[in-house]
């Protein structure tokens, strides 16, 4: 059997599929390192919304975007005993104002700008540079690292998605309708799908999992087995 020790899991697919929670699981039951990178692409939308780089919902001023990058530092915490890593930019800790509807709202638009990808690929190309590391996001197997050992490419009915991240809000207090969540995700998939660099697709080489009828512990189990027997020579 092939070491699990230090390979690299590259985790893509649509939003609000349920990435970060395989990840994450995944990352500590094999004691791996988790990086979210949409929480990266988010701390840049969140610093443009702070710095009067947006314009509103799902417009941004491109040339203020760039110009703010040498003055973003992204850094991830350790992990609590859930897994979860505090996310701090420029060093206060932003973990909960990152997940709110308005920053959802522009990060697609933020996300489609070469410079602010080329900024945060080369990170995160360095933050996983000696494996044993679980990263999620929208082209992490296909441009960050095309070379993972293992692909997955997560998937799930919009409307489940929606009524997930409606149930996540709600449980933080945050009241959004559930069109307007819907209407989010299929926003994020279209331009995170269409955009001219970068654009999410499933990498040739990437396992489909469509999680819509299972749980968050049948999908870790789901994934380890793929993963035993993906490393298994
Ligand atoms: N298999 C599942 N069954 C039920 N709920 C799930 C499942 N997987 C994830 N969830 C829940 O769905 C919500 C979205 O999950 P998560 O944040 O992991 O998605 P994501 O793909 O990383 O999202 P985004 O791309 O928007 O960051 C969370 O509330 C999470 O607890
Ligand atoms: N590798 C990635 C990761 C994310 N994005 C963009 O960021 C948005 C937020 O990501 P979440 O995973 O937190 O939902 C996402 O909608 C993409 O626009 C990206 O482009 N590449």
């Amino acid at each position: 059997m092939q070491s699990t020790q230090h390979i690299t899991i590259a985790i893509d697919g649509f939003s609000s599929c349920g990435k970060s929670t395989l990840a994450k699981a995944l990352a500590k039951k094999m004691n791996y390192t988790f990086i979210d990178s949409g929480a990266m692409y988010r701390c840049v939308a969140l610093y443009a919304i702070q710095n009067g780089c947006a314009l509103g919902a799902h417009k941004i001023n491109l040339t203020c975007v760039v110009n703010s990058l040498p003055q973003i530092h992204i850094q991830f915490g350790e992990a609590d005993e859930l897994g979860n890593r505090p996310v701090l930019l420029n060093g206060e800790d932003v973990s909960h104002a990152i997940r709110q509807l308005e920053v959802a709202n522009i990060v697609s638009e933020v996300a489609a700008i070469r410079e602010v990808r080329e900024f945060l690929v080369e990170q995160q190309q360095e933050l996983g540079k000696n494996g044993g590391v679980v990263m999620d996001g929208r082209d992490i197997g296909t441009v960050v690292f095309p070379h993972a050992e293992l692909k997955l490419f997560i998937t799930a009915k919009p409307e489940i998605r929606a009524q997930r991240r409606f149930l996540e809000l709600q449980a933080k207090g945050e009241i959004n309708s559930l069109g307007e969540i819907l209407e989010n995700l299929k926003h994020r998939d279209r331009i995170d799908s269409t955009r001219a660099i970068s654009p999410l697709t499933q990498a040739k080489d990437a396992l489909v999992v469509d999680n819509s009828e299972m749980s968050e512990t049948e999908q870790l189990e789901y994934v380890m087995n793929l993963v035993k027997n993906h490393t298994r020579a």
